[in-house]
């Protein structure tokens, strides 16, 4: 009786504590951390919206941007802060230019200031990162890959891959994308003489990169790769959507119809890349390959054979979530740079003129090659100004890991900073009073600051590894398409850019196309 008695209340005491620390970890997460960063910061000066419990402005911000993009614009204009970021404009203008919000119960501080974002991306890159919500949201899509790790992981992931996308491979790529493009441009003079008058741009754009990432990094063709980012599309809207109600306690746990699709939808998504994984390790099993193979995957593979001192390891399950990220951030930022690309110089027949003259010259009729795409100067700043008006990443949240300093502000652990690259983009104080417009020149003539205020692929040790990847990628398909075919924008176009994550033409970018007579 005794025994039984003492293990009960043993038990009693241990479930207690247990309830009792997990009572103090959601207070503290959800109540006192956030009260004390928001005190540190008003002593500095920093103020912002006032947030509702729990869901912080979250509501504030839907609202603004669904009424701001409730209709779409009505005609091509490039002035897009205002639609955009609605909440940046509302609250800067307010408060200034440092302010704090809430997304759920994560302070966010708005930064533009150039020298202190550059001091953030330079000088904290394993001590600030990405925050608890972010790396929830994306844990069934990409999981701990690249792109969501951090401090010591993201540091032996990034060294790990960084060989895929340098130097000779890097160049080893270009072959390989010029027969994608080909099939692409074939597509589309099917699609002419097919009489198809007007051509959804972006459809074959998001075809081209997807096969370009596959061949190049997993070695199997887009067809083959079809169904991955099918179910990747579907998941990264499913985890979007279930990100809304990460503010509630617990809601990662409930068995709600978001979270059961989810389940499924990854492990189908994990069960086609098992198949490629394995193939892979068959053939080395049974001899019939001696290695891997040169592409990421293979890489990727060999590192998991080894054994590190560093106590950092590879397991199968994060070389799929690798898989994952690098299908993702492979090409649907390099579709969206293309699609807009396509959309300005559609809508600019001038400069459309300059970049094809350019090409033919640099060029002269054949394939462009490594030395053809280093001539290229007006390709070049056509890129840059798409990437300026229409950056695919429109925001950079970082959060610090610990106390840090940057510039004159203290940033407590536990506070996000919040980067609005589209704003600093637009930004008149930075660019002048043109803008939101259209002009390459601005690449030519003035001197900028990249890295500072033009930050398309981010700055520092964590900006963006596949930005020389992208770029070549870019000037490939742009010079062979340019010089195959002329283009106007169809009268159907709507001009309504969103954000979904990245910014993206609401209904497609429609063009007509005019077949040029080059070989
Ligand atoms: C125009 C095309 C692209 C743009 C504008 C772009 C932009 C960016 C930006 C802004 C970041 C930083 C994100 C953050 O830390 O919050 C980033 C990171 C990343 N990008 Fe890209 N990207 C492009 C193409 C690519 C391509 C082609 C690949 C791969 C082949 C790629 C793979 C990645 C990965 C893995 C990261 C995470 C890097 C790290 O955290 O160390 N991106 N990209």
């Amino acid at each position: 009786m005794a025994i039984l008695f003492l293990v009960l209340s043993s038990l009693v005491v241990i479930f207690s504590s247990m309830f009792i620390k997990v009572a103090y970890d959601t207070i503290s997460c959800y109540f006192l951390t956030p009260r004390r960063i928001k005190k540190i910061m008003e002593k500095q000066g920093v103020r912002g919206p006032k947030p509702r419990p729990l869901t912080g402005n979250i509501l504030d911000v839907a609202a603004l941007v669904s009424k701001s993009t409730s209709m779409d614009m009505d005609h091509i204009t490039h002035d897009t802060v205002g639609r955009l970021l609605p909440h940046y404009v509302a609250w800067s203008k307010q408060y200034g230019k440092r302010f704090i919000f809430w997304n759920g119960v994560e302070p966010r501080m708005c930064i533009t200031e150039t020298e202190l974002i550059k001091e953030l991306l330079t000088k904290y890159s394993t001590k600030a990162g990405k925050s608890w919500l972010q790396r929830e949201g994306t844990k069934h899509f990409i999981g701990r890959g690249l792109l969501m790790a951090n401090g010591s992981d993201w540091y032996h992931q990034r060294h790990i891959a960084a060989p895929a996308f340098m130097g000779e491979k890097l160049k080893s790529y270009a072959g390989l994308m010029v027969e994608c493009t080909k099939n692409m441009l074939r597509s589309l003079q099917n699609a002419v003489e097919s009489g198809k008058a007007e051509i959804e741009i972006g459809e074959y754009m998001t075809g081209v990169t997807a096969d370009i990432i596959s061949r190049t990094e997993f070695d199997s063709s887009y067809e083959k790769g079809k169904q991955i980012f099918h179910l990747l599309n579907a998941l990264q809207r499913l985890c979007a959507q279930a990100t809304r109600h990460l503010c509630l306690p617990g809601s990662r746990f409930y068995p709600s119809k978001y979270n059961r699709e989810i389940k499924s939808l990854k492990s189908e998504v994990e069960r086609l890349l098992m198949e490629i994984i394995q193939s892979r390790q068959d053939c080395v099993e049974i001899g019939r390959s001696s290695s891997y193979g040169n592409d990421l995957l293979g890489m990727l593979l060999a590192e998991m054979q080894k054994k590190r001192s560093d106590g950092f390891s590879l397991n199968l399950q994060l070389i799929m979530d690798e898989c994952k990220t690098f299908f993702f951030a492979g090409h649907e930022t390099t579709a969206l740079l293309l699609t807009w690309t396509v959309m300005l110089l559609a809508s600019n027949p001038s400069w459309q003129e300059k970049v094809r003259a350019e090409v033919n010259a640099v060029c002269n009729g054949e394939t462009p090659s490594l030395d053809h795409l280093s001539k290229f100067t007006v390709l070049n700043m056509v890129i840059n100004e798409s990437l300026r008006l229409y950056p695919p990443a429109t925001v950079l949240p970082r959060m610090a890991f610990e106390d840090i300093k940057i510039g004159d502000l203290h940033i407590p652990k536990g506070l996000s900073i919040w980067i609005p690259v589209l704003a600093i983009h637009h930004s008149e104080e930075l660019w002048g009073k043109d803008a939101n417009e259209f002009n390459p020149d601005r690449f030519a003539s003035k001197p900028f600051a990249p890295g500072r205020h033009f930050i398309p692929f981010a700055a520092g040790p964590r900006n963006c590894i596949g930005q020389s990847f992208a770029l070549m990628e870019a000037k490939i398909i742009l010079s062979m398409l340019i010089s195959r075919f002329s283009f106007t924008i169809a009268d159907s176009y709507r001009h309504a850019p969103v954000i979904v994550l990245t910014i993206k033409p609401k209904h497609g970018v429609q063009i007509c196309l005019k077949p040029l007579n080059n070989p």
